[in-house]
């Protein structure tokens, strides 16, 4: 063990510690009086200052070890010294360098632990006190305390009070002793007084082996603080033990009872646990160390194998009567120089370099907080001007969405401007309640536009367009859209030579420009067939029509003259099952035709009206080119519907007027009719040259059989259209517009029937009641007959299809009613109807039971003793038009009194004869019944 002058130590052990072996030296004392007066031998010798060696002289010690190596081994006549100096000195010194030292003094009773330690605590308080000197510029602090375990109980050395102390541990400082006095040091001379009285207040007992045996284990502990004088702001800390452990006895040998025997018991029994603790220490597992089992380890656990560095004196006695507690010593020695420790330097802070200290810590942190806030900050400004940007992007889609919305909404309104352009122009064109599209909007190119509605599939134009009055081009075409794709086929064909260049077409058409664009789904050969055939150009073409059928069209074949062989590749096969709207379209029209007829008998303004839209002269119907300008309806469920210029000679009997070419005069265009118009107005036109003025109804009877037939026929196909239509109409979002729909559908007072309510089931019910209470009043007004009305409100009961026939009478009283309203024809109706209600007066004696015809005065409000109560009935018929109920119940009195009216010939005779109520003296069928009553 080298000199020691703290800083070695406090380099080495600062931090985490430093491991270190405990020092373990043997001082072999010299044989004592006694041991020479039994003439006990030694068989030790040391051989160096760390090897020991047992002469085995005995036989029966052959099996023990010979040699025993320690740090050092101190003979016989070294003094304490030396041993101080090479054994403990520099250890125990560690202590001014905040090291915790201990040096501990073992072996047996009278072996010598006490001569040694006090020496070594002599000579270490010279020391420490010499070094305290050497080092005036750090200032020493030193507490002194002393403590003796003895009979396993606690002592305060350095208090009069033997009250056993309490051993309390500490996470910080460890196992202490609770109350333990502590003495400052004033000085050398204070500590040597202290020591004395340790000495006087241990525990000595005479054995023996030993006059003055030390009976407790002391411990003296002096706790050095030092810092430097001039920089305060830490301090080093630490403690030093001397441990003079008491020593190991054999009862035999101290020759001990009683107090002595109890003393050493317990003395046994600690330094037991200290050697079991040294030996588990010393094989250096990680097991469990049993510093609890006594109170000398607990209190020296930190010596032993904690922060501390140690250094152990083991002395023995040479005499051969103490071999066995000799070897005992060794091999504990042997054990105890395995064991190592981690002594560190203890720095303790001041108060006010701790509080500096954490000021400057607290700066650090606030740094390092400002350092991260200044991250976070950067991050989050990066991340705030990523999202402007972000806003900034979206903001500048938006405008440009917006702007599109803008463009979209102005194109929209462009477009509804041209389809109301459109409707009003189709309107106004009517002449039969025949929707024919037309559009005056030039493009700016010079070709008129046009655009289809929504509901049409399939348009085929034949129309003229005209870039100037010098350059006139005629168009016919096909377009078909659905709702994966358009297509269209046009052909042009210039007639700068035949059309009057003063008469501006009326009619024009255009294809949507990407209609062809968006045919995407349609096969490729007949995507090139049909810009072949657009390319194609006639210029013999000089027909100058349209037919246009929105919804369906019964037979392709019906349009394909219109077009090259190439239309059907490109016309779809779906067009083979939509045939009931155009089967619906002609019912109208030819109902409508018939009623032309009817009217037109006697000089009828009707036809004259519709005659109004026709062109002029013996050419009207500039049809010049039937292949190409009419389609063929051979497949049309009855007669011929095509028409043939020169009609002149024709008698309309039994089929519809044809329709031919009649002349090559200049074509003059005012208007684009379809079939079943233009044969209508040319059946008008034919019977209206033949019997204007007969009031000959030869025509009409003869046109009736087959167009009745006609009409059953089509009604069946007008239910499978409405049933169609109801489903579409159930998947579709139902919006009403209903003011947009009399817009469209409304012009001079005449409404088309069949756009209005046909394609609106749900409209229809609230129109037909609409359409029904008119008619109730329409009635009450023209004094229609009671029997006309009953069967007219009981046969038509809200179905959609009702509308054709209730707004074709709705007209016709109208127009009566607008026509005659003369006092004197009114006041004949009203005779008319007061000798109906005698005849129903008298039917009900024939046709109603007494019971029934009491109820009926009951419900009536008629009292049954009251006079003339048929009578009363009769009168109270059809007066409360209002009273919606009031008219159903007449209505099935009536048909009750009336009684023969078959289903079956209704229609065919509320329309041969309701046209014709004014002129009811013709007597028709129903009105023939109704003279029946009379
Ligand atoms: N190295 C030595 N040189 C001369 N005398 C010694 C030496 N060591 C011990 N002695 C003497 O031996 C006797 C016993 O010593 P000491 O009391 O120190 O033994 P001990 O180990 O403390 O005994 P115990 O354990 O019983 O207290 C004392 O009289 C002492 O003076």
């Amino acid at each position: 063990m080298g000199s020691n002058d703290g800083d070695e130590a406090e380099n080495g052990g600062e931090g985490g510690g430093k491991e270190e072996k405990i020092y373990v030296s043997v001082r072999v004392r010299p044989l004592s009086s006694k041991e020479i007066e039994k003439n006990d031998h030694s068989d030790w010798e040391i051989i160096n200052n760390t090897t020991l060696i047992f002469k085995n002289s005995l036989p029966d010690r052959s099996m023990l070890p010979s040699a025993y190596i320690y740090d050092r081994v101190f003979g016989y006549n070294c003094d304490t010294r030396k041993v101080y100096e090479e054994g403990a000195k520099e250890i125990a010194l560690s202590v001014v360098s905040g090291i915790n030292s201990s040096i501990f003094a073992y072996g047996q009773t009278s072996s010598g632990k006490t001569y040694t330690m006090n020496g070594i605590t002599e000579y270490f308080v010279e020391d420490i006190y010499e070094y305290i000197d050497k080092h005036e510029e750090r200032k020493f602090f030193l507490k002194f305390s002393a403590m003796e375990i003895y009979n396993e109980a606690v002592r305060d050395l350095l208090s009069s009070d033997s009250t056993p102390l309490r051993l309390l541990d500490d996470p910080e400082r460890g196992t202490f002793v609770d109350k333990l006095t502590e003495e400052m040091l004033r000085d050398r001379s204070h500590l040597k007084e202290l020591l004395g009285i340790c000495e006087a207040q241990r525990q000595i007992g005479e054995t023996s082996l030993n006059e003055a045996s030390s009976r407790s284990h002391q411990i003296l502990r002096l706790t050095i603080e030092s810092s430097a004088r001039q920089f305060r702001a830490s301090s080093l800390s630490a403690s030093v033990n001397f441990v003079d452990l008491a020593g190991s006895e054999r009862a035999s040998q101290t020759l001990s009872a009683g107090t002595r025997l109890k003393e050493g018991s317990h003395i046994n029994r600690s330094l037991l646990t200290l050697g079991t603790v040294i030996r588990k220490l010393s094989k250096g597992t990680n097991g469990h160390v049993p510093y609890r089992d006594s109170k000398l380890t607990r209190i020296l656990q930190n010596s032993l194998g904690g922060n501390a560095r140690t250094a152990i004196i083991c002395t023995m006695s040479p005499a051969r009567s103490h071999i066995e507690q000799s070897k005992n010593t060794l091999l504990f020695a042997s054990c105890a120089k395995e064991v190592a420790t981690s002594a560190r330097v203890n720095v303790v802070m001041s108060d006010k370099s701790l509080i500096k200290h954490l000021r400057r810590e607290l700066a650090r942190l606030e740094d390092e907080l400002r350092y991260v806030g200044l991250i976070h900050k950067t991050t989050h400004v990066d991340e705030l001007k990523e999202k402007d940007t972000q806003i900034i992007k979206m903001e500048k889609e938006i405008s440009e969405l917006s702007q599109q919305r803008d463009l979209a909404h102005s194109r929209l309104r462009n477009l509804l401007s041209s389809v109301a352009d459109d409707q009003a122009s189709r309107v106004s064109d009517e002449s039969g309640g025949v929707p024919v599209h037309h559009a005056h909007n030039p493009s700016e190119d010079g070709h008129y536009s046009r655009y289809w509605e929504e509901s049409s599939q399939l348009s085929v134009y034949h129309a003229v367009t005209s870039e100037d009055e010098s350059s006139v081009s005629e168009a016919s075409g096909i377009c078909y859209r659905s709702p994966e794709f358009s297509i269209s086929k046009f052909k042009i064909s210039n007639l700068n030579n035949i059309i009057d260049p003063n008469q501006q077409p009326s009619l024009v058409a255009r294809v949507p420009e990407n209609s062809t664009g968006s045919a995407r789904n349609i096969p490729q050969n007949t995507y090139k067939s049909l810009e072949t055939a657009s390319e194609t150009s006639e210029a013999s073409c000089k027909v100058v029509q349209c037919v246009e059928i929105n919804g369906s069209i019964q037979n392709k074949d019906e349009f394909s003259h219109l077009l090259d062989e190439d239309c059907d590749n490109f016309l779809p096969k779906t067009l083979d099952h939509t045939v009931t709207g155009f089967g619906l379209a002609l019912e109208h029209h030819v109902r409508v035709r018939q009623a032309s007829v009817d009217l037109v008998k006697g000089a009828s303004s009707f036809s004259a009206t519709c005659e109004e839209n026709l062109v002029s002269g013996s050419n009207s119907f500039g049809l010049q080119n039937q292949e190409k300008g009419f389609p063929r309806t051979e497949n049309l469920p009855s007669g011929t519907y095509s028409i043939e210029g020169d009609t002149e000679s024709e008698e309309p009997s039994g089929v519809l007027p044809k329709l031919k070419n009649s002349s090559d005069k200049p074509l003059k265009v005012r208007s684009i009719e379809t079939p079943d118009k233009l044969a209508m107005v040319q059946g008008t036109r034919n019977w209206e040259k033949k019997h204007r003025g007969r009031h000959s109804k030869t025509a009409s009877e003869a046109a009736i059989p087959s167009i009745s037939d006609l009409v059953e026929e089509l009604k069946e196909m007008d239910q499978v259209q409405h049933q169609n239509q109801l489903t579409k109409n159930q998947e579709l979002p139902h919006t009403s517009n209903e003011n947009y729909k009399d817009e469209r559908n409304v012009k001079d007072g005449r409404r088309d029937p069949l756009s209005s309510f046909s394609d609106s089931p749900y409209e229809w019910p609230l129109a037909f009641e609409k359409l029904q209470r008119e008619l109730i009043e329409l009635w009450d007004a023209y004094n229609v007959s009671l029997i006309h009305r009953a069967d007219f409100f009981l046969r038509f009961k809200g179905k959609p299809t009702d509308s054709s026939y209730m707004e074709e009478e709705r007209m016709f009283l109208k127009k009566m009613l607008s026509q005659e309203s003369e006092t004197e024809t009114l006041s004949s109706r009203k005779n008319e109807l007061r000798r109906e209600r005698e005849k129903l007066h008298k039917c009900m004696l024939k046709k109603l039971s007494s019971t029934e015809r009491e109820d009926l005065y009951k419900k009536w409000g008629i009292k049954l003793d009251s006079k003339r109560r048929r009578m009363q009935l009769a009168q109270r018929l059809w007066t409360d038009t209002k009273n919606i109920e009031h008219v159903r119940g007449s209505a099935l009195l009536v048909a009750r009194l009336n009684g023969h009216l078959e289903p079956e010939q209704a229609i065919k005779e509320m329309f041969g004869l309701s046209f014709t109520l004014q002129k009811y003296q013709q007597k028709s069928s129903i009105w023939k019944r109704i003279s029946s009553f009379r």
